[in-house]
């Protein structure tokens, strides 16, 4: 039996995925696995029964990454499978953030019960003039699975694009528009783009990429777009911008209290993944990520684990998390030798300071002493 908690209202349609060999709810304990989408899990207290976080969805900022690692519990997202909610609400923001619809919309409520409504529309409308998007440059910071969706499709609608992502995957360049233009770096995107969409994670390195510094090299009247993390953006810098007209809008799915009712800017409650489409995939992905791990030891789509997914072929798999140091792979070769247990598959994998490694055998094991070496973290064995 394993018992998994739901952090977050996470569909049906993947919880559903779960048989009768797991109990699942909010309040659960001794969790073996959880579910999570925004919830921080920063102060969340790790019992020594966690085994996997799964995020259903793609940002992992709201987890503590490297203590989940130090205590061997792997944590899972599920890349792109919320990619198209997000594009559908990025193109939104970019109408948003050049038609003055939302204000539009805003001052015919003002008109309600009166006579004369639509002759004043007529009269008033021309005060929310805002210009097209086609032929405009559109700059893309972070070109993953959201930025290439957002990329392509602003393509069709007659922009012309350039994006910058430093550590572009292979795929995500595979899948994009021959017609992006690779800008070398971010500065280009600052000082070319009429609008900027911001695609990238929450990490050191992007925190605060819009400040007063990036800004002052941006065109007059560009219009800020983002719909990665608050965080991304320095919001009195943005706003000084917006009173002064050098930013003509900044559109954003992340409230922060300094932002919400300012003139210029439009805050969305977090609603890029919050589509029927998106929440099924997301969770879908992310039951089978934990029921794979749980269940046969694979790891797939891990941040903070390598990839092992290899069939099962025998009565044991050995599951062993431990430091990336030399040396292990012996170690665990001799404790089985003593016990003249054969092994019969085995498969060791790295990422960063932590390494995985899975040994399948059709002899009874115990994990004892395996958990008595040093550098091993944790130790599982599934039948
Ligand atoms: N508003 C919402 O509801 C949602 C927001 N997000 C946010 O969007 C982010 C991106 O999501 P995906 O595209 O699915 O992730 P992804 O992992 O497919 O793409 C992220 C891309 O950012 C790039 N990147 C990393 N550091 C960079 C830097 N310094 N400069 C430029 N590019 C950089 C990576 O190389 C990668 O290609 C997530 O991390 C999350 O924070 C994601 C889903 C929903
Ligand atoms: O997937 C992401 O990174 C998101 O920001 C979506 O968040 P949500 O699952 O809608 O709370």
């Amino acid at each position: 039996m394993y018992n998994i908690k739901l952090l977050n209202k996470i569909s049906p349609v993947g919880v559903g995925q779960f048989d009768d060999q797991y109990l699942v709810g909010e309040d659960v304990e001794k969790e073996d696995g959880v579910l999570v989408r925004s919830a921080s899990m920063h102060e969340y207290e790790l019992n020594d029964n966690l085994k996997a976080i799964a995020r259903a969805g793609a940002g992992v900022n709201n987890i503590p990454l490297e203590k989940c690692s130090n205590e061997g519990i792997v944590v899972f997202n599920t890349p792109g499978a919320n990619a198209n909610a997000v594009k559908e609400l990025v193109l939104c923001g970019l109408f948003l953030s050049s038609r003055k619809v939302v204000e539009g919309i805003d001052w015919v409520k003002t008109l309600k019960g009166n006579e004369d409504a639509a002759k004043l529309v007529e009269k008033g409308k021309s005060q929310f003039v805002g210009p097209e998007i086609e032929g405009r440059k559109l700059g893309i910071i972070g070109l993953g699975a959201i930025g290439v969706h957002v990329a392509n499709a602003a393509i069709k609608l007659g922009m012309e694009v350039y994006g910058f992502d430093p550590y572009i995957s292979v795929n995500a360049a595979w899948g994009m528009s021959k017609w992006v233009k690779n800008a070398q770096n971010v500065e280009t995107i600052f000082s070319e783009c009429d609008y900027i969409t911001l695609h990238a994670p929450s990490t050191k390195e992007t925190k605060g990429i819009i400040n007063q510094e990036s800004i002052a090299m941006m065109k007059d009247g560009v219009r800020i777009l983002n719909f990665a993390r608050g965080d991304l953006v320095n919001a009195q810098d943005v706003l000084t911008a917006i009173d002064s007209g050098k930013v003509a809008k900044y559109i954003t799915d992340f409230a922060t209290p300094d932002i919400i009712d300012h003139e210029n800017v439009i805050v969305m409650p977090h609603l890029g993944a919050s589509t029927p489409e998106s929440e099924d995939n997301c969770a879908r992905m992310a039951v089978k990520e934990i029921k794979d791990y749980l269940e046969s030891g694979n790891i797939v789509n891990s941040v903070n684990f390598p990839t092992i997914n290899e069939p099962r072929t025998t009565k044991y798999r050995i599951c062993l998390i431990h430091k990336n140091v030399p040396n292990m792979l012996a170690q665990f070769a001799t404790l089985l030798a003593n016990q003249e247990i054969n092994i019969e598959n085995m498969v060791n994998k790295a990422k960063d300071d932590y390494a995985y490694t899975i040994i399948d055998t059709n002899d009874v094991v115990g994990t004892k002493e395996f958990e008595s070496l040093e550098n091993v973290i944790k130790v599982r064995v599934v039948e």
